[in-house]
């Protein structure tokens, strides 16, 4: 009797050993999983816009904190991988964040398709103090940008940052939405009317019908006013960290 009671004894070890096993091995492998796909999940931010509008001065402003005097348009890609200057002083790990500053003369505009397949986030500046003369061309980088199939599929978060709010006669956030709005709602149909391949890619951003408004976008299109030169970028720094988790 007593040694049918071990060897059940010794059976129920056995088996509570190998349930035990199995299951820190099943843990084991999906913490690993776990943190192989937090390693390969995008930490790319893209700044784009229109030249002049100060995506280098913001670029130097998030890593150094420091203030671009450059008064040169840029002709080549500015990245760099960083954390960001607001967040040096804090402990632990925090994981950087790749950004690239794409120029915005015209030419160069075809690099995008570069760089947006790496991104997690786009922020797009516009200067608002300078805005009325350039709504058209600023409504039509925004339209090619936000009519890419991979930013539409990807539901890429835009942030429009309208810059240069330290100057009295800068734009409102409100009256620059208004405006593109209005702009991308004429877009809407030229584009449409176009002949070509890159439009016939297109996807075309709103709900067909309705007049254009960035909530109706599949993907979070939200704007901020910052002043770069006085370093009021806080509201980029909380976008950024939205999209790369520190
Ligand atoms: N007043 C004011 N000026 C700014 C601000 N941010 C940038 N600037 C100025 O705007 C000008 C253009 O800034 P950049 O950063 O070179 O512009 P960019 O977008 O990189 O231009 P490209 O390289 O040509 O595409 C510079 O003279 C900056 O000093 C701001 O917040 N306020
Ligand atoms: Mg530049």
């Amino acid at each position: 009797m007593a040694q049918v009671e071990l060897r059940r004894f010794s059976a129920d070890t056995a088996l509570y050993t190998t349930a035990a096993v199995f299951l820190v091995t099943l843990l084991l492998l999906v913490s690993v999983l776990v943190a192989s796909l937090r390693r390969k999940k995008r930490n790319t931010i893209v700044i784009l816009g229109l030249s002049g509008s100060g995506k280098t001065a913001l670029f130097y402003q998030l890593r150094d904190s420091s203030l671009y005097e450059g008064t040169v348009t840029s002709m080549v890609p500015n990245e760099d991988t960083f954390l960001l200057h607001s967040e040096i002083s804090k402990s632990g790990k925090i994981k950087p964040v790749h950004v690239v500053d794409l120029p915005g003369h015209p030419k160069l505009r075809p690099l995008l398709d570069d760089y947006l397949p790496k991104a997690q986030g786009i922020l797009f500046m516009v200067d608002a103090l300078d805005f009325v003369p350039n709504v058209r061309s600023t409504a039509e980088y925004l339209y090619e940008v936000l009519s890419k199939p991979l930013v539409v599929k990807r539901k890429l978060p835009v942030l429009i940052v309208c810059n240069k709010c330290d100057k009295v006669t800068a734009h409102s956030v409100d009256f620059i939405r208004k405006q593109l709005e209005k702009e991308l709602d004429k877009l809407r149909v030229t584009r449409t009317t176009l002949e070509g391949s890159d439009v016939a890619a297109e996807i075309k951003p709103g709900i067909d019908g309705e007049p254009f408004k960035f909530s109706h976008c599949v993907n979070k299109v939200t704007m901020v006013e910052t002043s770069v030169i006085t370093g009021k970028v806080g509201e980029v720094q909380t976008f950024i960290r939205e999209q790369v988790k520190p």
